[in-house]
This record gives C-alpha cells, structure tokens and sequence, in this order.
C-alpha cells in the first residue's frame, strides 16, 4: 500500500504537488490521471525518493521508500527519463541492477521473456525504440518481483499489442494482490485497466473514486434527439440548467433534462420524435468535466472540424 499524507513539493516559488493525501490500495489497479503539469510525475518520484517531500510524507508499506532494506523487491517502477547507459546491453542493464540486492540471473532472463524483449536483449539499449525502452523499463520495474508497481506512462511508444499486454499484465499482477500504481493519459486505455482513480489538478486531488463512480458523477449525460422540428422541440424544452444543441438538421443533443421529461415537452406541443437516446459517458467526458478549470497548459483554439478541401470557407 502506497499512503500519502498532506505531501508536497515547490520547486522554486512553482507549487508542483498542493500538500496531497491518499493511499493506493493492494489488489487493485489505481489509475493516476491529470493534465501535463499536473504534478502525477513529481508525486511518483517522490514515492520512490527520486524527489524529496517539501512537505508532508509518503510511505509504501509503511516505510518511507529508503527505509527499505531490499526496494527492489518492495517497490518496482517505471518513472519517465529513466538513465540507461546507452552503451549497455539490455541484459546487462538488467544484471547489473540485479546485482545490487542479489536478484539471481535466472530472474534477469525470466523478465526478459515476460517483457517480450527476447532478440533484442543483447543489443545495445542507444538503439533501442520508444517501444523497446518502455519494455526495459517495464522489466527493470518486475526485476525484483514486488509487491507495489509504479508505472508512469508504461503504453507511451507501445503498439496496440504492447498496450493491451500492459493491461494484461497489470491486472494480473494486481489479481494476486499487489499494489498497482499508473498514470497515463490514454483515457480509452485507463478506462478498461483501472478499478479506481486518482485525479489531479495543478497539484490537487480532483477525485479518488472507484472507476463507475468517477464516470457517474459527470453531469454531461446527453441525450440525442432526432425530430421533424427541431427549432419548435429546441422552444420547448429551453429553460434555466438545460442545454442544447443543434447537431443536425433533424437533430439535436439535449443536457439536464430526463428522456421522459423531453419527449413530454415534444408530446405537449404535438411535435414528432423520430429517435430519443441516452448517450453513454465516457472516462474521457467525465475527465474533461473534472479537469476543465485546472488545465495548466491548454490550447488557445478549439480544433476545427474537419471539411473535405473546400467547403466551409467563406467566399
Ligand atoms: N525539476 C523541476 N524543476 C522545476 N519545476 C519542475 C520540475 N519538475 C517538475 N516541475 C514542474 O512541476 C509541475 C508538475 O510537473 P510533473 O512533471 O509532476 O507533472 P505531470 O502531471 O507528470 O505532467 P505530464 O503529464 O506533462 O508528464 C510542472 O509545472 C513542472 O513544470
């Protein structure tokens, strides 16, 4: 278990982690989510001890990280930029840090075979591509058999069949018990990998809930409504806490108002509804809702859809 008491972090006058409190439970997979600059990165390294704590305290298992006689075997993780002598072989990489606390060799070539790194072993790690050093660094993280995992962004530069083995294998690992801890920002991803989450926000926690209950606190469920009047039935239904609007011709997406309450409106005026459909929320909604007004950096422009070459433009 991972807990995190008030804990903090300034760089300079620059507040990176808000004085923030949780814990990471065993046994289940904790996402870890938030916009870039967030603080997810700087928290992880604190648990580790790469960083220190300006304030508060955080222990795994209930030491501080260096406090651990064998870290390698309490806590495994994958932290961005992680230092591997380009000159080294992978392999080597590996048995040299297995090494420090006496991991046997047998161990080293077991990672390699879990990770998929086979071939490329023996090969020089300077050469290796996005998706390889993730998959090192994976490995370095199992080396020591653990019993808490920190992964921050272990899908960055995988393919689909390296992402999806990453799910598989941390919700194996956390099956058997173990305390998972990983941040990504691929939200199709994290929604099908994590029980719970934590979300953060300029270096606050916006939420630490189950999965479900992160989705269903959103209050952006929608409703797609397809009618033959679309300007009678947007009269209709307009008032204070409702929005809508127009996606089509003959459709609109309706928010703050039930299915029944719609079609009442529609049935009032004797306007035609051809189609009236919930709309499922998603992780990435409920996300965008949660994190809206803690963006740190964020685009100045909306993306503009797309339109075939030529339409669209003003004459
Ligand atoms: N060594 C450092 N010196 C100064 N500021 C830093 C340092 N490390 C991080 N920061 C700042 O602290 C804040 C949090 O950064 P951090 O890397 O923890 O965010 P993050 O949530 O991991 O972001 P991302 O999703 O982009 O990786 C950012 O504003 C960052 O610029």
């Amino acid at each position: 278990m991972i807990e995190a008491r008030e804990l903090a972090k300034r760089f300079g006058n620059k507040t990176a982690v808000d004085g923030i409190t949780f814990s990471v439970q065993p046994g289940r997979v904790t996402g870890f989510l938030g916009p870039n600059g967030a603080g997810k990165s700087t928290t992880m390294r604190m648990i580790v001890g790469l960083d220190l704590p300006t304030g508060g305290s955080v222990t795994v298992n209930g030491k501080p990280y260096a406090r651990h006689r064998a870290p390698l075997h309490e806590v495994g993780a994958l932290l961005e930029a992680k230092a591997v002598h380009p000159k080294r072989t992978a392999y080597n990489h590996l048995r040299a840090m297995a090494a420090t606390e006496g991991i046997p060799t047998s161990r080293v070539n077991e990672v390699i075979e879990l990770t998929g790194l086979g071939s490329a072993a023996r090969k020089r790690v300077g050469g290796f591509s996005m998706g390889m050093g993730q998959r090192l660094g994976i490995a370095a993280a199992l080396l020591g058999d653990p019993q808490t995992l920190i992964l921050d962004e272990p899908v960055n530069g995988l393919d689909p069949e390296g992402v999806k083995w990453v799910r598989y294998l941390v919700r194996g690992l956390a099956a058997e018990g173990r305390t998972i801890f990983i941040s990504s920002h691929l939200m199709s991803e994290m929604a099908v990998t994590a029980d719970h989450l934590i979300v953060i926000g300029r270096g606050r926690i916006l939420a630490d809930a189950p999965i479900d209950e992160v989705i269903a606190g959103s209050t952006r469920e929608s409703i797609l409504v397809r009618t033959d009047d679309a300007d009678a039935l947007t009269a209709a239904v307009g008032s204070a806490g409702v929005e809508v609007h127009r996606q089509a011709e003959d459709q609109l997406e309706i928010l703050g108002l039930t299915t029944r309450s719609i079609a009442e409106a529609a049935l009032s005026r004797g306007i035609l509804i051809t189609e009236l459909t919930p709309q499922q929320v998603s992780l990435e909604d409920a996300y965008m809702e949660l994190t809206g007004g803690e963006v740190e950096y964020q685009s100045q422009q909306r993306a503009a859809p797309y339109l075939p070459a030529g339409e669209g433009q003003q004459s």
